[in-house]
């Protein structure tokens, strides 16, 4: 079987494997059609091939036939559901045209099945699957405008005694294989070297891609599935389950031999020892890149289960646990290797089969035949050690280096299962920050971190991982936050290339709290993103930057998974991001969003008075934290601007600054220069607002700066502007750097949602930082580490 292959090697081949949830109905054949379509054309050059299961739940359709065959009057019935529920996916996926071959073809594999079924052929029945898959999709194909062949599996794929028999299937592809055309193979199915049909099992499909793979010298193979990543557990009970993007090939096949369902040790073992990538993508979630197997990754942690298991003891090196777990197509696991017996794990529905197996061959095994609920942790890097304590209800435990197993008298519940996740896979429960701005409010921020850190202990470790300005960094893994000041004044100086690297060796989770002013600062932001950070940011230059520049960080937050909040770039503290988002999440449709948005002006229109100049209010506002760090942005109504768009964006709308209309506060000539220039020139300004103070009293009025978005008919008008507004105005009673939202939508028309407080100010903004902290700290640790699992 090892003589060399004669097809041609295709170092850029490609081959695609969709499974039968990706194929469930017509929409899913059309969204898989896309998917082949964006694959061609970015695969150039390069061959494509696909690999099909059967649509949906075709092959437990054409099971349970099987399972009636001996009952006419209850398999008939099931045929012809069958038969329509095929039909009519043929008809929805293709056009009236298009479909008159296919079904004509389909038609005359079904009227077969009945003498199929009497001749016992019953492999060639649950063909029937793959084929349509494969016919379909390339007609589907075709329609698109590609060059596309089905081709069936079993006219080139050959096991010899349950082995590929790779020689042969190789030339025998050789002679099928047409230029420039993407192959569509049926999964699943092959033959035997007495040519009958022969089915490869259970997710049989993705072993018929790895071994296609291997058969054109694939540069990689990707199975298409539901889920967008391996994951440390089985997300539908473990909520927290983290998405991993690479896993290692050493990994894949533990998990594997521990019968985790996501990849088989056969799908497995036709690339071990080629050059071939593997990866897992999602087909309903395309955007996301999916989880690669490779070679040199760091090992991660899994937990993993298998039910109803029990154990065989026998000699020691009498037979293989992988030759019985290939007879068996089930897993075997090695539990314990002592000098002169083992002890094996296998589910125990095959027991028996495995002791006749055993019996064949004249070895002799003891089965304890109680039965074991198995849990397995995979360890990866840093693994903590696990005291009895954890799981007192365990039975036997095996350990050893790569990873530790439990046998229970029952299975865990869900909760149980998400604290040991908990525990195990995220055991430091450490998320470290690296804050950027320690000035007014990164300086509040700091002061407060110590509390947070000893308020949060017991749950996770706030680790202060780097405070930087914008002359030093402080770049440590663990820093004190009472000791950072002094520290940091002694630090070095950086640049963003050294920034980036420690970043990246920093393991995650890792936040980068940006509490700068600066622009050139969040234009890094696709780059801390692509080492493994979350943002946070107080700065708005990030979230207002023109629009392709912010499409760059949002298309970058997609492809690495990873989390941007950014609460307190308008209205500090108050959480009207957080609300917008629950009432669209909601479904409610927002109409307008009105009000005072500047806490500065708020607090200056409230204290000003006439009796002394306006900039010195300008000054004690500055001395009280509330302006920005020039305070020309608040007065220039710019820092509204932003805080608009901010909102504007925050509802979907592709809006730049320039589309807001900007009523300014400060005459243009003082906004050139630096403040130093300015302050001389004030009396310009303190001039200026006297006179629109004293007009706006002769009318009884008090002056607002007032930021408005409208939405209808899907168009937006954004302004912001002064106005004077009576005293009886909503916009009038306020406090001193009091914002003021007012949230007009289909749910609150006649009566508006309303939020009211302080807007700015280094506590409350320092304090709404922290809540975007507390929410990221609910997302990667919803649970306290426990002693014992309760
Ligand atoms: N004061 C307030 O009430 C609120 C402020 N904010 C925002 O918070 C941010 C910080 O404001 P303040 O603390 O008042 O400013 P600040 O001027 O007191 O402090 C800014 C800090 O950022 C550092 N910095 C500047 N450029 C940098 C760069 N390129 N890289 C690294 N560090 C850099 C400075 O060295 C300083 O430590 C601003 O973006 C502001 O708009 C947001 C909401 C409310
Ligand atoms: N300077 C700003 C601070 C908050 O964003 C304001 O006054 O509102």
């Amino acid at each position: 079987m090892h003589s060399k292959t004669q097809l041609q090697p295709q170092q850029a081949a490609q081959v695609h494997k969709f499974g039968g949830s990706s194929l469930a109905d017509a929409n899913r054949f059309a969204a898989v059609a896309k998917l082949v379509q964006q694959q061609h054309q970015q695969a150039a050059g390069q061959a494509l091939w696909l690999v099909v299961s059967a649509p949906g739940d075709t092959t437990d359709a054409l099971l349970n036939i099987i399972a009636s065959s001996d009952n006419e009057a209850q398999c008939q019935p099931l045929r012809s559901a069958l038969q329509q529920q095929l039909s009519s996916l043929v008809q929805q996926a293709l056009s009236a045209e298009g479909a008159v071959s296919v079904q004509v073809q389909l038609q005359q594999w079904l009227a077969a099945v009945p003498a199929l079924l009497t001749q016992q052929r019953h492999n060639e029945v649950l063909a029937i699957g793959e084929r349509l898959s494969a016919l379909l999709l390339s007609a589907v194909l075709k329609e698109r405008g590609l060059n596309a062949a089905a081709l069936d599996a079993r006219d080139f794929l050959r096991l010899h005694q349950h082995q590929p028999d790779l020689p042969q299937s190789a030339a025998l592809l050789a002679a099928l294989t047409q230029a420039d055309t993407i192959h569509v193979v049926t999964g699943f199915i092959a033959r035997d070297e007495q040519q009958r049909s022969i089915t490869l099992g259970r997710n049989g499909s993705d072993y018929s891609a790895t071994l296609l793979g291997a058969l054109v010298h694939a540069a990689e193979v990707t199975i298409w599935t539901d889920v967008k990543a391996i994951y440390s557990a089985d997300p539908r009970k473990v909520a927290s389950a983290l998405p991993y993007q690479q896993v290692s090939w050493q990994q894949a096949c533990q998990l594997a031999r521990l019968g985790n369902p996501v990849l088989h040790a056969r799908t497995l073992s036709a690339l071990t020892g080629t050059t071939t990538r593997l990866r897992v993508r999602s087909s309903y979630q395309p955007v996301h890149q999916g989880c690669q197997v490779q070679q040199q990754v760091k090992a991660q942690h899994f937990i993993t289960e298998l039910n109803d298991v029990t154990l065989l003891t026998l000699a020691a090196g009498s037979y293989d646990a992988e030759r019985l777990a290939l007879q068996l197509q089930q897993p075997v696991v090695t539990l314990a290797q002592h000098s002169d017996h083992v002890i094996w794990l296998l589910p125990a529905s095959c027991a028996e089969q495995a002791l006749a197996l055993l019996a064949a061959e004249h070895i002799h095994a003891v089965w304890d035949t109680r039965r074991y609920h198995a849990l397995a942790w995979l360890k990866g890097e840093q693994a903590t050690d696990v005291s009895a304590n954890l799981l007192p209800q365990a039975l036997h435990r095996y350990e050893n280096e790569q990873q530790l197993i439990w046998l229970l008298p029952t299975p865990l519940n869900a909760e149980q299962l998400q604290q040991l996740h908990q525990a195990l896979v995220t055991p430091a429960a450490e998320l470290k920050l690296v804050v950027a701005g320690s000035g007014n409010v990164g300086g509040e921020f700091l002061a407060m971190l110590q509390h947070q850190q000893q308020r949060l202990q017991p749950q996770v470790k706030l680790s202060l991982a780097g405070v930087m300005n914008s002359r030093r960094a402080l770049l440590e893994p663990d820093i004190a936050p009472i000791d950072w000041q002094q520290a940091l004044a002694e630090a070095a100086s950086w640049h963003s290339d050294s920034l980036l690297s420690y970043l990246q060796s920093l393991p995650a989770p890792k936040v980068l709290v940006d509490i700068t002013p600066s622009a050139d600062f969040a234009r890094l932001y696709p780059q801390f993103i692509a080492a493994g950070c979350d943002i946070i940011s107080a700065n708005k230059q990030g979230v207002t930057l023109p629009g392709s520049e912010y499409q760059q960080i949002k298309q970058a937050l997609a492809d690495h998974q990873r989390q941007w909040l950014s609460n307190t770039t308008c209205g500090a503290g108050i959480p009207v991001q957080r609300s917008l988002q629950e009432l669209l999440s909601a479904g409610d449709r927002i109409r307008q969003v009105s009000g005072i948005f500047s806490g500065t002006l708020s607090w200056l229109f409230c204290q000003f008075d006439g009796s002394k100049p306006f900039s010195d209010f300008v000054l004690e506002a500055q001395q009280a934290g509330l302006t920005e760090p020039d305070p020309r942005d608040d007065l220039s109504g710019k820092d509204v601007q932003r805080k608009l768009l901010v909102l504007a964006r925050e509802l979907g709308l592709t809006l730049e600054l320039g589309d807001i209309a900007l009523q300014p506060l400060l005459p243009v000539e003082l906004e050139q220069g630096s403040w130093q220039q300015f302050w001389p020139k004030r009396a310009l300004l303190d001039n200026a607002m006297a006179q629109l103070f004293a007009q706006a009293k002769a009318q009884g009025k008090v002056l607002r700066y007032v930021a408005c978005l409208t939405l209808q008919n899907e168009q937006a008008q954004a302004s912001v502007a002064l106005q004077a507004v009576s005293p009886t105005h909503p916009l009038a009673a306020i406090a001193p750097c009091d914002n003021v939202f007012v949230i007009e939508s289909d749910w609150y028309s006649s009566n508006p949602l309303v939020l009211k407080g302080p807007g700015a100010g280094k506590q409350v903004t320092a304090g709404g930082l922290h809540a975007d902290l507390a929410q990221l700290i609910d997302f990667y640790f919803r649970r306290a580490q426990p002693a014992t699992l309760t």
